[in-house]
């Protein structure tokens, strides 16, 4: 597991994204305790927001490298499986390390790998052996069990539940509540309906819906 050095609340956390998954991820830096100081970059469109104590800055493109160096870490806040890997490029471009937030209440096995990159919410499982690529959401109570495989920029919603063996191919969005039983594959951009239940391998690029799951039409 990549954990980039533990020294507690002496680091500055940029979080690029000031929407839902930037309010999660604020939450889950606050709780590691790891942080003197948390600000936010967006656009300015949804710059309304406010977030007391943080400042968040506007997302003007020709700005962005600056602001970032002024930061020891950065952790990319989109639910976009597609935004974050865009953004997490021009993190690793400008060369800012990636923050890795787990939260305190998940449970990582040292024999996990977790890469760079990631948001591991509250009470969330990684299991011995199972490895979770670059910029992935594992939510709040997700389980990833033993020898499992999530690609990079997947996005594992909360309770989902992946038996021993199971992969998510990069860049997929797994819905609220699923299960993908042992053994199976989940292909590449591919996305599995809240409350389903897989149960056979899902090519790239499909929809699944359902118990047990079956191609959206
Ligand atoms: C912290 C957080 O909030 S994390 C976010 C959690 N949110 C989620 O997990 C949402 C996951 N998204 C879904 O499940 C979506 O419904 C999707 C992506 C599967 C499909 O979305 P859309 O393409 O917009 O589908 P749409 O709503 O038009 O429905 C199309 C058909 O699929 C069915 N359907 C849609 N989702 C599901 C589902 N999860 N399970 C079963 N059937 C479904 C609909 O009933 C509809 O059937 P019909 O044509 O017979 O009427």
């Amino acid at each position: 597991m990549e954990t980039s050095g533990f020294t507690k609340n002496t680091k500055r956390l940029l979080i690029w994204g000031a929407g839902d998954q930037g309010t999660v991820a604020l939450d889950c830096a606050l709780a590691m305790k790891r942080y003197s100081r948390i600000d936010f970059l967006d656009i300015k469109e949804k710059g309304h927001r406010q977030i007391p104590g943080h400042t968040i800055y506007e997302e003007a493109k020709e700005k962005v490298s600056e602001l970032i160096h002024g930061y020891d870490e950065v952790i990319v806040a989109s639910g976009s499986n597609y935004l974050r890997e865009k953004k997490i490029a021009q993190v690793l471009a400008a060369g800012v390390p990636l923050a890795t937030l787990i939260h305190p209440t998940a449970v990582i096995s040292p024999l996990a790998h977790v890469a760079n990159g990631c948001t591991i919410l509250a009470g969330a499982v990684v299991n011995i052996n199972a490895y979770v690529g670059i910029g992935c959401i594992v939510n709040t109570h997700a389980v990833i069990e033993h020898d499992c495989l999530a690609e990079d920029y997947v996005n594992i919603c909360p309770q989902v539940s992946m038996g021993g063996h199971a992969k998510i191919g990069r860049r997929s969005f797994i819905g609220i509540g699923s299960t993908i039983l042992d053994h199976i594959t989940v292909g590449r951009e591919s996305i599995v309906g809240a409350g389903a239940v897989v149960i056979r391998d899902v090519p790239d690029g499909t929809t699944v819906v359902g118990v047990p799951a079956k191609r959206k039409h």
